[in-house]
């Protein structure tokens, strides 16, 4: 089965190359012509765990190749995916261009029939838009050609990519035609061996699922950071309260945990664009309103109990940042709660010194390197520091040296943003210790 996949960041990637691994003949195309060249030669432009191996082997295996001519190979295959970038406008709503731009290269250059399936998170009615525009450009060319549109959205998520799209919990299909129907599910068919099932449905509830399921899984982590909050004030731990609730079926514990604010590449932007699409339709979306409020409010908790911990007397305290990715095992910054900390801390003239295992060079390129000193060491951030603050749980953070932590640090405080620590332990050792909701 030959398929060609359209924008070939994060979600494409991942995509062609585990279409690939269940033996489809894939080809990834991107208009970025540098990330192709280093496609091309081996060289994988994200981190992301297992990725690398699983590209090469089948490129050498010659399932998986990449182009920037997408009209090159667009009549060699069955189905087009298009996973391009869909970002905030500046109003909060998906931008389109990029999704509307591919489907109008596929109407330039389409000669045969084709499947158009949309694997980019984009707002219900978006597929209407992809059929008008393929469309208008074969009436320009006069072409009388059949094709279908359906909705496919991707449900991974970065660090761990390529073991949920390999058992994914289920995939979403939405479909208008019983073609379209036979030719997805041949495609996935030899997915089946690992136990997932395939929900079809029509193409608007597709479109609706993605943004509702990352919707009500930023309403629980906000809810529990609203929780965490009230939890500090009554002496209550959040721990506790989430294994308490976490443990009833109905509510489940997967992704329960207190913290300093979600961030990443679709949370946040999802939920304003939800917000959006509800408001163009006169539906007043207030959880939502609350849960993007309630998160700005947490990715500044850990700067507010600083200076309060330092009576507002900030000035030329040394603050060491340990973790900056949006979440550990990837070096993806979007909206990652460590920009607008490490922005506040500045402002408030203190000496940034920040530390992450793989994201310092985007992390460089996103906040600059005046007023940061960034560190290969994790333990070289703490050199004098007056606070230590956890923002990314890395692995390597679980279990530091305490002892060499306290020799190198001014002031033995500790900023936990994760909750990765024991209270009891760490203040034994004699440091001032906080958390979330503890
Ligand atoms: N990143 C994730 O974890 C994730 C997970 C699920 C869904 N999604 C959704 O998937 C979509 C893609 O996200 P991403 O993180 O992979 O984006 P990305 O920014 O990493 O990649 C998008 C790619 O599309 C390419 N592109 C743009 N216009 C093009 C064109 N006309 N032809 C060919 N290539 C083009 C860009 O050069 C870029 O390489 C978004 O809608 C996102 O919301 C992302
Ligand atoms: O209990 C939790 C779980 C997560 N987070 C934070 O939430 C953010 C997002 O984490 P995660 O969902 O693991 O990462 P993403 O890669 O952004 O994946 C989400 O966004 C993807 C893009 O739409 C979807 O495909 C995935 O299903 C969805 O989980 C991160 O900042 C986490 O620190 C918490 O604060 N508490």
């Amino acid at each position: 089965m030959k398929t060609a996949i359209v924008g070939t960041g994060y979600v494409g990637l991942v995509t062609g190359t585990c279409f690939a691994e269940m033996g489809a003949n894939v080809i990834c195309v991107d208009v970025d012509r540098t990330k192709i060249e280093k496609l091309k030669n081996g060289i994988i432009p994200i981190y992301e765990p297992g990725l690398e191996e699983l590209v090469k082997k089948n490129c050498n295996d010659g399932r998986l190749n990449f182009t920037t001519d997408l009209a090159s190979c667009i009549n060699d295959v069955d189905i087009v995916f298009s996973a391009v970038g869909t970002p905030p406008d500046e109003d909060g709503s998906a931008d389109l261009s990029y999704v509307l731009e591919v489907a109008r290269t596929i109407g330039r250059t389409m000669n045969k029939y084709l499947l158009v399936v949309t694997k980019s998170t984009v707002p219900v009615g978006t597929a209407a838009l992809v059929r008008k525009a393929i469309q208008d450009e074969l009436d320009i060319r006069n072409l009388d050609i059949q094709f279908d549109v359906a909705s496919n959205p991707e449900f991974l998520k970065e660090g761990n990519a390529v073991n949920d799209f390999m058992h994914p919990d289920r995939v979403v299909v939405g479909v208008e035609s019983e073609k379209a129907k036979a030719l997805l599910s041949r495609l996935y068919k030899p997915f089946l061996i690992n136990n997932f099932r395939i929900i079809f449905m029509d193409v608007p509830s597709a479109e609706m699922t993605k943004y509702a399921a990352n919707a009500m899984l930023a309403t629980r982590i906000s809810f529990m950071n609203n929780i965490a909050n009230l939890c500090e004030k009554v002496g209550a731990d959040i721990n506790m309260v989430r294994a308490g609730i976490g443990s009833d079926e109905r509510i489940g514990s997967k992704f329960l945990y207190a913290g300093c604010g979600y961030g990443g590449s679709c949370f946040p932007k999802d939920v304003r664009a939800l917000i959006k699409t509800a408001s163009e339709n006169d539906v007043d979306l207030e959880i939502l309103k609350a849960v993007e409020r309630v998160n700005d409010e947490q990715k500044m908790i850990l700067f507010k109990k600083l200076s309060a911990y330092y009576s507002n007397k900030l000035s030329g305290k040394t603050i060491a940042v340990w973790g900056l990715s949006f979440k550990p095992e990837t070096d993806d910054m979007r909206d990652a709660p460590s920009l607008l900390l490490v922005d506040a801390l500045v402002k408030a003239g203190c000496v940034v010194k920040a530390y992450d295992p793989i994201a310092i060079p985007e992390a460089k390129r996103r906040l600059g390197e005046d007023h940061i000193i960034f560190v290969d060491d994790m333990y070289d951030a703490l050199i004098d520091a007056d606070c230590l603050m956890l923002v990314t749980e890395w692995k390597q953070f679980r279990l530091p040296s305490w002892a060499v932590i306290r020799k190198l640090m001014k002031t033995p405080y500790i900023l936990d943003g994760r909750n990765i620590y024991d209270r009891e332990e760490v203040k034994a050792l004699g440091f001032d210790y906080e958390c979330i909701g503890r």
